[in-house]
């Protein structure tokens, strides 16, 4: 096999070039942690050379103490980090080092709206790890070569920043990757052992291996910088609040801190630790099926895999650390996690901690429970449907706008509404729709908001199945108010209830003739007790496809059981009693027509005839309003 030794000139991706830009003066501010990143990337190259040594002892090359080193020249002005870790062949500097590879890197980008400090803070949250050395240095050098490969595979990477990158291949001994910063005028503060220890302790102390840096003694004798051991293994009350900040930082790639985390030990049957961490921000790929960065796997203290599913359900995807098992084999594999029992246990253990942590949070700070539900709220949403063993504590987390505030935000919880349940009340009652003013305005309220009774208003695409699940809170059951007959329990009295009886009788008629005008459009006809203001509404019967997700399943192009909706109307709205008063049959089935399409107007919903909706609406007008003599 001959050795590709060439070297030669690349362009970075466009969307690398237009980040290092932004990334460059956005984070300028503070351009110290360019040290952090690079550590951090070292520290994972040793996790997974130590891991892929587990099956190839060969791949240590006789070395497997491994280390971080940090030094500097003062006369070539630079700064140097390495690392004895896995390293990379040409093929891997190519693609990790002059792409993202991240899905959403162009919405991103879009997201940037170039006030500083905000563009500082996405660009944190995007994740810009190596670039950070273009911070301070106008050259960054990299030569690396990937553990297992012969010496003849070194590659030498090089590049200004600006849009160009050269790679070749080189002699190199030495397994893992070196970078050398070529500082750019003005940034010598960093040619100081003192102020790059002080960068090291402040960012990197919770760095497993040891950073390692010449004594400033002058004797040439090098010291060990950080406290290099695990963090998550050492006692709760030994660990700062800032190393658990920096440490989330580190394995969550994370600029911000987090919002929570919980750490423990578990004992007895099953021994490991987790170290559990909510961030503080949606990832840009929290929607994307291959994500990356979630929870890692260790196994005494040897990292074995990142973002192992099977640690965490998909609804708590979000959550990012570590756990540490003392139970699994090292050579665990993905197969065998996906039948151990031992991973059953840690994963039912670590859902519960989250769980946990989540209630403390939404009891002891609202607003950054607030914060968690914005960011993650509809992820976790989907436990109701993923989980039912915790469905329980997971509806308890639930946050819903309702009629009660009625000012849209969502931060009210399924225990406020029950504590707020009329005397006889017996239902929690919903609406959900496709938008919060649809859920709003909906013609569905009038009755609750007559009487004062709060409605939850759903809006979220996902709600309609949530609510598929979630049938019941503490033993009251939920109900949407626009399905099946509106039964208000002890919220009416007797008198009302024969008024509604008396009104089913006197408007029989008029029922049934709506009913031969619309035919095979609806399900049934029937006298409303919902309304007040509007002349008529659809409902669908109890076990039946809402109407709003009817409208979903449509547009995501599924079939599902048509159940047709139910008209009901309000014979004391003029309309309608206009309606009734109407002898000729064509133009009564008309205005009858023009009765139901409304109705599904008011639902969010669309006609299937709208032109015949205008020219049924015209003839009404010109027949309602004399001409004006004007
Ligand atoms: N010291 C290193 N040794 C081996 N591989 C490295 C090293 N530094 C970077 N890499 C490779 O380059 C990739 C990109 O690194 P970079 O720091 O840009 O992003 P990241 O660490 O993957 O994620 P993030 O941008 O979220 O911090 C890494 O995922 C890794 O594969």
């Amino acid at each position: 096999m001959s050795v590709d030794t060439h070297r030669e000139t690349l362009g970075f991706q466009t969307e690398v070039r237009q980040l290092l830009d932004l990334m460059i003066h956005s984070l300028y501010s503070n351009k110290e942690i360019f040290l952090r990143e690079l550590i951090s990337n070292g520290s994972d190259a040793a996790d997974k050379l130590r891991f892929e040594a587990l099956t190839d002892d060969a791949l240590f090359e006789g070395d497997s103490d491994l280390k971080i080193g940090v030094r500097y020249d003062r006369k070539a002005r630079t700064v140097t980090v390495t690392d004895n870790g896995i390293g990379m062949s040409r093929a891997e500097v190519i693609e990790h080092i002059g792409t993202i590879a991240k899905s959403g890197t162009r919405e991103f980008l879009a997201a940037l709206s170039g006030d500083r400090a905000k563009d500082a803070r996405l660009i944190g949250q995007f994740g810009v790890g190596f670039y950070s050395a273009f911070i301070v240095a106008d050259r960054v050098t990299l030569v690396t070569r990937r553990a297992g490969l012969g010496p003849e595979h070194g590659i030498r990477w090089e590049s200004d920043g600006k849009g160009e990158y050269t790679v070749e291949t080189v002699e190199r001994r030495q397994r893992g990757t070196e970078i050398t910063l070529h500082l750019k005028e003005g940034e010598d503060e960093f040619l100081d052992g003192h102020r790059l220890r002080a960068v090291v302790r402040k960012y990197s102390d919770h760095i497993p291996i040891p950073i390692v840096m010449a004594s400033e003694s002058g004797k040439g004798e090098d010291e060990v910088v950080n406290r290099a051991s695990a963090l998550w293994a050492r006692p709760k009350n030994e660990i700062k609040p800032e190393e658990y900040e920096e440490f989330y930082k580190h394995v969550a790639h994370d600029f911000e801190p987090p919002l929570a985390h919980v750490h423990s030990r578990v004992e007895g049957r099953q021994e490991y630790i987790s170290l559990l961490y909510v961030p503080r921000h949606a990832p840009f790929d929290l929607w994307e099926r291959d994500r990356r960065h979630g929870v890692k796997l260790y196994v005494r203290r040897v990292f074995i895999m990142d973002d192992a599913e099977q640690l965490l359900p998909n609804y708590l995807r979000f959550v990012r650390g570590v756990i540490d098992s003392n139970d699994l084999p090292l050579n665990v594999s993905r197969e065998i996690l996906q039948r151990s029992r031992d991973i059953d246990a840690i994963r039912a253990g670590s859902v519960k901690k989250t769980l946990d942590l989540l209630t403390e949070l939404a009891e002891r700070d609202k607003e950054k429970y607030a914060t968690f539900w914005k960011e993650f709220g509809r992820v976790l949403k989907e436990g109701i449907i993923e989980d039912p063993g915790n469905r329980e504590a997971i509806a308890k987390l639930l946050r819903f706008a309702s009629t009660h505030a009625d000012n849209g935000s969502e931060d009210v919880s399924l225990a406020d509404y029950a504590a707020r349940m009329k005397p006889g009340q017996e239902k929690i009652y919903y609406i959900t729709a496709d938008s919060l003013p649809a859920a709003r305005h909906s013609p569905h309220l009038e009755i609750f908001r007559q009487k004062g009774v709060e409605v939850l208003l759903l809006h979220d695409r996902i709600d309609e199945w949530l609510m598929t699940h979630l049938t019941e809170f503490e033993k009251k059951p939920l109900v949407s108010v626009a399905k099946g007959d509106l039964d208000l329990g002890g919220l009416e009295d007797a008198d009302e209830r024969k008024r509604h009886e008396e009104a089913a009788v006197a408007h029989k008629e008029l029922v049934e003739r709506i009913k031969r005008a619309l035919g095979e459009r609806v399900k049934d006809v029937r006298v409303t007790h919902r309304l007040t203001n509007s002349p008529a509404c659809l409902v669908v019967d109890q076990w039946d496809v809402s109407v709003n997700l009817g409208r979903l399943l449509k547009a995501a192009g599924q079939a599902y059981p048509q159940g047709k909706p139910i008209l009901e109307v309000n014979p004391g709205h003029p309309l309608v009693q206009r309606l009734r008063d109407e002898r000729a049959e064509d133009r009564f089935a008309d205005w009858s027509t023009l009765l139901f399409d409304q109705a599904s107007l008011a639902e969010g919903g669309s006609l299937e005839d709208p032109a015949g909706f205008v020219r049924r609406l015209n003839a009404l007008l010109l027949a309602v309003s004399p001409p004006s003599s004007g």
